[in-house]
């Protein structure tokens, strides 16, 4: 589990996480959602003491990284995938961080195969490497120890649709294995599919979050009748806003099982029930863009 506790950092005066607070818990994909600046790396470091907060502070398993005696057995980190020295290969790599962990020498080889990087790329030099292979090799060094925790900035970065799913199924049974997973991304499809629960950042601020179930119902809901009339004034009538398509559907604020149960109530057939396209993209963008016009006005 990783607990973050208001934490806060300023440079040169402006705020760029501020007093931010969640929970990323055992068993789950906690997906840390924000456009480009919002402050998620800044986070990230903070929570491994890569960055000194301002104020708050962030636990990994009850305890600070820097309390933690031998952090790799704990958490495994990738921040950026790039940061490795070109001039080694990544077996090289890999062998640094069984050493430091003081991991049995087995482990390089189960890492390698773990993330599937084959002898000859083992042997290469990380500067020849794609970008995909350096996220690869990241992955592979941060579970080497088998922590319970993993904290990945932007993991699916430069992996091709092949990488992205291969790498979704690989942190979806890490968490099924209870296993903690915190992954930041600004791209909202990448979340949408691999998250159980999301936070999302906006200006150093927290703009939402909850399990994505719970967001995407914030979406709304898509609805044709068999009696558009009646559903919309069924509607209005609990108090949800409805607006009519070109093509009969009606949108709704209301979640598609509210929509289903107004319905019910007054007996009208429905053709079609879906939550909202866009989905969590709305969700997001309507969020992130109300706290940026604050954050202007501020
Ligand atoms: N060392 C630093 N000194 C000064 N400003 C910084 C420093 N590190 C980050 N910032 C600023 O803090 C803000 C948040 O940056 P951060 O990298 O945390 O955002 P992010 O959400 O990870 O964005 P991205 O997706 O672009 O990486 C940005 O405005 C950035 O310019």
């Amino acid at each position: 589990m990783i607990t973050v506790d208001s934490l806060s950092k300023k440079y040169g005066g402006r705020t760029v996480v501020d007093n931010i607070s969640f929970t990323a818990r055992a068993g789950r994909v906690t997906g840390f959602l924000g456009p480009n600046g919002a402050g998620k790396s800044t986070s990230m470091r903070m929570m491994v003491g890569l960055t000194r907060p301002n104020s708050g502070n962030a636990t990994i398993s009850g305890r600070r990284f820097a309390d933690l005696p031998n952090p790799g057995l704990e958490v495994g980190v990738m921040l950026d995938a790039s940061a490795q020295h070109a001039g080694r290969t990544g077996r090289e790599v890999l062998t640094l961080a069984q050493q430091m962990i003081g991991l049995p020498t087995r482990r390089v080889e189960e890492a390698l195969d773990l993330v599937s990087l084959t002898e000859t790329d083992a042997n290469r030099r990380v500067g020849g490497y794609s970008l995909g292979m350096r996220q690869r090799l990241g992955i592979a060094v941060a579970l080497i120890g088998r922590p319970s925790v993993l904290i990945l900035d932007e993991p699916a970065n430069g992996l091709d649709p092949a990488g992205i799913r291969w790498m979704r199924d690989l942190l979806r049974d890490y968490a099924d294995d209870g296993g903690t997973v915190l992954l930041s991304s600004h791209l909202l499809h990448e979340i949408e599919v691999i998250a159980d629960d999301i936070v999302m950042i906006g200006g150093g601020r927290i703009v939402s979050q909850g399990s994505l179930a719970e967001l995407l119902r914030a979406a709304g809901s898509i609805v044709r009748a068999q009696d558009p009339d009646a559903l919309e004034r069924a509607l209005s009538g609990s108090g949800f806003v409805t607006t009519r398509s070109e093509d009969g559907s009606l949108r709704s604020d209301a979640d598609p099982t509210t929509v289903g149960l107004v319905a019910r109530e007054s007996y009208l057939a429905l053709i079609e029930l879906r939550t909202a396209e866009g989905g969590l993209e709305d969700v997001f963008l309507q969020l992130t863009s109300d706290t940026e016009r604050e954050g202007r006005a501020a």
